[in-house]
């Protein structure tokens, strides 16, 4: 059988993603692990898939108005003229000549070859008159969305929230290559140690801005490093640091961690507590499978002996554990993962208004139900890593109204962290540190 081109790879890989819903860094280890490629191949699927689905709306504009009915086209060929445009326009060493014949050759293997005149076609026309302008575009919303590749509907929620000088530079950030992060597990050793071990073994390795225990590579990968394995350290983002030293941890502390799968802010919990004075962590979450990460997590961080995983919809917390039991608690709530979107670039696709519409009742219904849980004097900590006011400012607001015993405390950092809008509420932009997208409030049980 001939072998599979890095480029007919990345085609059916792209088609796989977006007609299955799948997450294109699963699909793409998978597929680097099955499949034969050489280190350029590798490198090339890679960019392939990550490059075309963040500027997919972009390319689109730019062949979607010469072809007619184009949203009746089978999803392969929008990939394949996607991959192609994707080419044409951000990969300076491969020769168009190149970028055509290949997508000739993918286009004859499907449907009989029956559209392969039209993709030479589209490709043709498109070579020859370059990229569209999108200053030309007068419409603010339209032109950001364009330009940067956010759905309309997004990109005015956005505007709306943030105006749009912010949302524009927000939104140039995130189809930005990101930074590699992790977090220095300081049970095991300290970042000093960790950073001399590491050495040259990554490029620009770098201390984090906003965490004493974070570390930052310009590429590479801290997952399959041996410190990786040994447990010194987890791969987070560095906003993600935040939340432990937020919730102001004491080694014998009880913390309830209500959703806490796979357990990046648990273990991070956790190197603040000492089993010796009892201090604990329960970790909850709705789904089993879930929490074996957590635990596997934990074990390979050498933190199992103060966290406690159980299976529990955090909203039945009621049935588990007595009022005032805990001293901190963290909701780290399911959310529209909009911060997330420099990883995950198809998440921008794939939610939608009213995915995002049903979440706030959700992430209030469990706080709500977990906050009965904090004894007078202790915190609660809500979390996201989203970007919009209705998962975040405005769920808080909701909580306040209605549990008068709660107040809003500012969040307390390690670090000293600059951040626009509400100093009580913290709202971390993706172009604000070149991190994920984050919020954080802390609520203090007065009453
Ligand atoms: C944002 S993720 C948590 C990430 C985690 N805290 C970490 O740092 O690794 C949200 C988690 O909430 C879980 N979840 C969703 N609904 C839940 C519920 N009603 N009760 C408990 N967990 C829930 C999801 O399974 C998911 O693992």
């Amino acid at each position: 059988m001939q072998k599979k081109s890095a480029r007919y790879l990345a085609v059916t890989l792209l088609e796989g993603i977006e007609k299955q819903h799948r997450y294109a860094n699963l699909s793409l280890n998978h597929l680097l692990q099955n499949e034969d490629l050489s280190e350029v191949d590798r490198h090339l699927v890679t960019r392939l898939v990550y490059g075309t689905i963040q500027w997919q709306l972009r390319l689109d504009y730019n062949w979607e108005s010469f072809v007619k009915r184009s949203e009746d086209l089978p999803l392969w060929i929008k990939v394949l003229l996607r991959v192609s445009l994707y080419q044409l326009f951000f990969l300076d060493k491969v020769p168009a000549h190149a970028i055509l014949n290949e997508a000739n050759e993918i286009a004859k293997t499907r449907d009989h070859g029956r559209y392969t005149k039209l993709v030479n076609a589209v490709l043709r026309h498109v070579q020859r008159h370059g990229e569209q302008d999108y200053q030309q575009i007068t419409d603010t919303e339209q032109r950001l969305a364009i330009t940067h590749s956010m759905p309309l509907w997004l990109t005015h929620r956005l505007i709306e929230q943030y105006g749009a000088e912010k949302t524009e530079s927000m939104l140039a950030q995130v189809n930005q290559p990101p930074r590699a992060s992790a977090r220095v597990n300081t049970v095991k050793v300290t970042r000093d140690d960790l950073l001399t071990s590491l050495g040259e073994e990554l490029p620009d390795l770098a201390t984090s801005r906003l965490s004493p225990v974070g570390i930052t590579a310009e590429g590479g990968n801290f997952a399959q490093l041996i410190q990786f394995q040994q447990g010194q350290l987890t791969v987070q983002d560095e906003s993600s640091m935040l939340v432990a030293p937020s919730l102001q941890l004491r080694p014998g502390d009880q913390v309830l961690d209500a959703c806490s799968a796979p357990g990046g802010k648990t273990t991070h919990i956790a190197s603040y507590l000492d089993p010796h004075s009892g201090g604990r962590v329960i970790a909850l979450d709705i789904h089993q499978h879930k929490l074996d990460l957590v635990d596997d997590n934990a074990r390979r961080l050498g933190v199992s002996d103060r966290v406690v995983t159980k299976e529990l919809d955090a909203r039945r917390v009621d049935k588990e554990f007595k009022d005032a039991y805990f001293d901190r608690i963290l909701v780290d709530a399911p959310c529209s993962g909009l911060g997330l979107m420099r990883r995950k670039p198809e998440i921008r696709y794939a939610k939608h208004e009213q995915d995002i519409a049903n979440l706030p009742k959700i992430q209030l219904d469990i706080l709500s139900a977990v906050a009965r849980k904090v004894k007078v004097n202790g915190l609660v900590v809500y979390s996201t890593c989203t970007i919009l006011a209705a998962e975040n400012q405005d769920v808080i607001q909701a909580f306040l109204q209605k549990h008068t015993n709660f107040e809003l405390v500012p969040v307390k950092a390690a670090q000293d962290i600059q951040w626009s809008g509400d100093q009580k509420q913290f709202q971390l932009l993706m172009d604000d540190y070149q991190t994920d997208g984050f919020f954080i409030a802390c609520l203090k049980r007065i009453n």
